[in-house]
C-alpha cells in the first residue's frame, strides 16, 4: 500500500471531484457516512456521551457531518468548535448551517474557555486538525489537549491525530493530541509508522471513501507499507523438478567465543526459508556445538579456537551472511577487511561486522552491489552519522544507500527498508520480538532468500515480512514475554503457509466501505 504526502492526497482529491463530477462537500460526506459506519458498527446505537471536537477547516467539517448523522440515528452527542483562527472552509459552513438546521447549537471554544467535564467512559472525536496542520498550535489548544487527555476517554481521531504533522516530527508532545484509534481516509500515513511518531496513535485503520483508483495507482509514492499484497508478486514457488543445488548455497560467516548461538540461529533460520545448502565459517570452539545442533548444515572452521582470524573458503557460497555473534578482536577486523575486498557475490553484513564497516568507512567501497546492511538505530548511527529526527534519518540512509549502492534494512518497532530514494515500511512484528537473537535469525532469513535467487532488495523485503508474521503468529502461543528467536525460526513455516491465507472480511464493514 502506497504512502501518500498530504500534497498528493490533496491532489488526489482534485482529481476525484473532477472526474467524478461530485462537489467537495459530496466528498466530505462520503467521508462523514464512512466514520459514521464504523462508530454505528461498533456502538449498535449505545448512549454512551460522543464529545465531537470539531476545527474550522474540513478535518472540522468531517466532524460536524459525522454529528449530523450520529444525532439523526439517536446517539447522545455534544458538539465543540475548536476555534483557533478566524477562517473557515467553504464546506465547514455548509455542515454548520445543517447542524443548526437541526437545532444543534455547538460551543465554541477559545483562548481562556472553561474545557467542559468529560467522563472516563465517554468518547471524544478529535477532528480538530487534519492534514491542513502547518505549524504548532497556540498553547491554549495545546491546553485543551491536555485537558482531553487526562479525561482518560476514549479518543477516536478523524484522519490523523490533532497537532501531528505528514511530513515532520512535532516539537512538543503537548502540541498533538493522543488518539487510542485513527481512521485514516483511503491511505495511512508515514508518521503513523515512526518511532517519534508513531506513538501519537495506538490503533489505525483505513476508510475507503472513494478516491479515484487510476490516480491512486498511477501516482508514484517515496514510501510504501509492505504487507502480503506486496511480498505474493515476487514469491518463488518451489519447483517440481529441482534438487538442493537449485536453492543455493549459503554461508553464515560469525561466532566467536561465548557467542555461537548467533551462528546457530543465523544458520538454522537460513535452512527454514529454504536455503539448498548451509554452510558455516566459525572459530575452532563451535564446531562440536554447531555439528551437533543443526546437523543439516555444514562446519568449516578457522584455525583459532576463539575467533575468527581468516577466512580462506574451499566452496563458492551462492550469497554470505557476515557478522553474527563474531566480535571486534583485532584479528577478526582484519580478517573480514581482507575477505571483503576479494568477495564479490551477494552479502548480508550484519552486527559487528557493520560496526567494523562504520569503523572503517573505506570499506565501503568493497562491499558488492546491494549488499544489504541490517543495523538497529545504533549501527546506523555509526554508519550513517546522527539525525535531526526520524525524517532527517531516513534522507541521511536514502543518501547513504544511494551512494553505496545497499540496501538498508533499519530494524525497529516497524522496519523500514531503504533502497536508492525509496522506502519500504513493514507492517509484521510484535513487541515480544524485542529479544535476544532475532536480529541472528533476520540475518539468516534474508541470506537464504537471497541463496535462493531473489533480488536482495526482494530478500530483505521478504525476509522481513515473514520474520515479523512468524513472530506475530508464534506470539499467539508463547505471549510477549516468553517468545524466544527460537521460537521465531519454528513460526518460519507457518509464515511461509500464511501467505497464502485468504483472510476473512467482516461483511458488514465491507458494506460500509461500499
Ligand atoms: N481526501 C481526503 O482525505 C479528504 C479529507 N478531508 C478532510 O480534510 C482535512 C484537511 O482539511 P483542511 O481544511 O485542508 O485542513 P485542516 O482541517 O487540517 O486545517 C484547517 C486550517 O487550519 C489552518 N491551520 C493549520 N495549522 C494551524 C495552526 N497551528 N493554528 C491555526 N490554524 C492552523 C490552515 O489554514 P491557514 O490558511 O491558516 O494556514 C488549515 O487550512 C483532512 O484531514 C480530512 O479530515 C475531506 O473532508 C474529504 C476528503
Ligand atoms: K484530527
Amino acid at each position: 500500500m502506497k504512502l501518500f504526502t498530504a500534497e498528493q492526497v490533496y491532489a488526489a482529491d482534485k482529481f476525484t471531484i473532477e472526474k467524478q463530477n461530485i462537489t467537495s462537500d459530496e466528498l466530505m460526506e462520503r467521508a462523514a457516512i464512512q466514520l459514521f459506519n464504523w462508530l454505528h458498527l461498533r456502538m449498535q446505537g449505545a448512549q454512551v456521551k460522543i464529545h465531537l471536537f470539531c476545527g474550522i477547516g474540513n478535518n472540522g467539517g468531517d466532524g460536524l457531518a459525522l454529528a449530523r448523522h450520529l444525532q439523526d440515528h439517536g446517539y447522545n452527542i455534544e458538539v465543540y468548535v475548536v476555534n483557533y483562527s478566524k477562517k473557515r472552509s467553504k464546506d465547514f459552513l455548509t455542515n454548520l448551517e445543517r447542524l443548526k438546521e437541526r437545532k444543534i447549537w455547538p460551543n465554541f471554544l477559545e483562548e481562556g474557555s472553561e474545557w467542559p467535564p468529560i467522563k472516563e467512559e465517554e468518547i471524544i472525536v478529535d477532528a480538530i486538525f487534519g492534514i491542513g496542520l502547518n505549524r504548532a498550535p497556540d498553547e491554549w489548544v495545546g491546553n485543551l489537549f491536555e485537558h482531553l487527555e487526562s479525561t482518560k476517554a476514549f479518543v477516536l481521531a478523524v484522519d490523523i491525530p490533532s497537532g501531528l504533522f505528514t511530513e515532520s516530527v512535532p516539537k512538543r508532545e503537548k502540541d498533538v493530541l493522543k488518539a487510542n484509534y485513527t481512521l485514516s481516509f483511503q491511505v495511512p500515513k508515514l508518521v503513523f509508522f515512526l518511532p517519534q511518531t508513531g506513538k501519537y496513535t495506538v490503533q489505525w485503520e483505513v476508510l475507503d471513501i472513494g478516491l479515484d483508483k487510476q490516480f491512486l495507482f498511477e501516482t508514484d509514492t517515496d514510501y510504501s507499507l509492505i504487507g502480503k499484497n506486496e511480498i505474493l508478486p515476487f514469491y518463488r514457488p518451489r519447483e517440481k523438478y529441482s534438487h538442493k543445488g537449485t536453492y543455493g548455497h549459503s554461508l553464515i560467516i560469525g561466532g566467536s567465543y561465548g557467542k555461537m548461538g548467533a551462528v546457530q540461529l543465523a544458520a538454522r533460520s537460513c535452512l527454514r526459508v529454504g536455503s539448498g545448502l548451509v554452510t558455516v565459517y566459525i572459530p575452532k570452539c563451535g564446531y562440536i556445538p554447531l555439528q551437533t545442533a543443526i546437523p543439516e548444515a555444514m562446519v568449516i572452521t578457522d584455525n583459532e579456537d576463539s575467533h575468527i582470524s581468516e577466512i580462506e573458503l574451499s566452496i563458492e557460497p551462492t550469497a554470505v551472511g557476515l557478522g553474527v555473534g563474531m566480535g571486534t578482536k583485532e584479528g577478526t577486523s582484519e580478517a573480514i577487511a581482507n575477505f571483503l575486498k576479494d568477495y564479490k557475490r551477494p552479502v548480508v553484513v550484519d552486527a559487528d561486522a557493520l560496526n567494523l564497516i562504520a569503523q572503517h568507512k573505506d570499506l565501503l567501497k568493497y562491499l558488492p552491489g546491494q549488499a544489504v546492511l541490517t543495523p538497529h538505530p545504533k549501527e546506523l548511527e555509526r554508519l550513517i552519522g546522527s539525525w535531526k529526527d526520524d525524517f532527517d534519518k531516513l534522507e541521511k540512509a536514502k543518501v547513504f544507500s544511494d551512494k553505496h549502492d545497499c540496501v538498508l534494512v533499519i530494524k525497529g518497532a516497524h522496519t523500514i527498508i531503504i533502497y536508492k530514494n525509496k522506502g519500504y515500511v513493514n507492517t509484521t512484528g510484535n513487541p515480544g520480538m524485542a529479544t535476544g537473537g532475532t536480529g541472528d535469525v533476520l540475518t539468516g532469513m534474508i541470506t537464504g532468500l537471497i541463496a535462493q535467487g531473489y533480488e536482495p532488495l526482494q530478500a530483505a523485503l521478504l525476509g522481513v515480512y515473514l520474520h515479523g508474521r512468524s513472530g506475530d503468529i508464534t506470539v499467539e502461543n508463547t505471549g510477549y514475554q516468553a517468545l524466544l528467536a527460537t521460537d521465531v525460526i519454528e513460526g518460519i513455516g507457518p509464515a511461509f503457509l500464511d501467505l497464502f491465507k485468504v483472510e476473512e472480511k467482516v461483511s458488514a464493514e465491507e458494506d460500509g466501505n461500499e
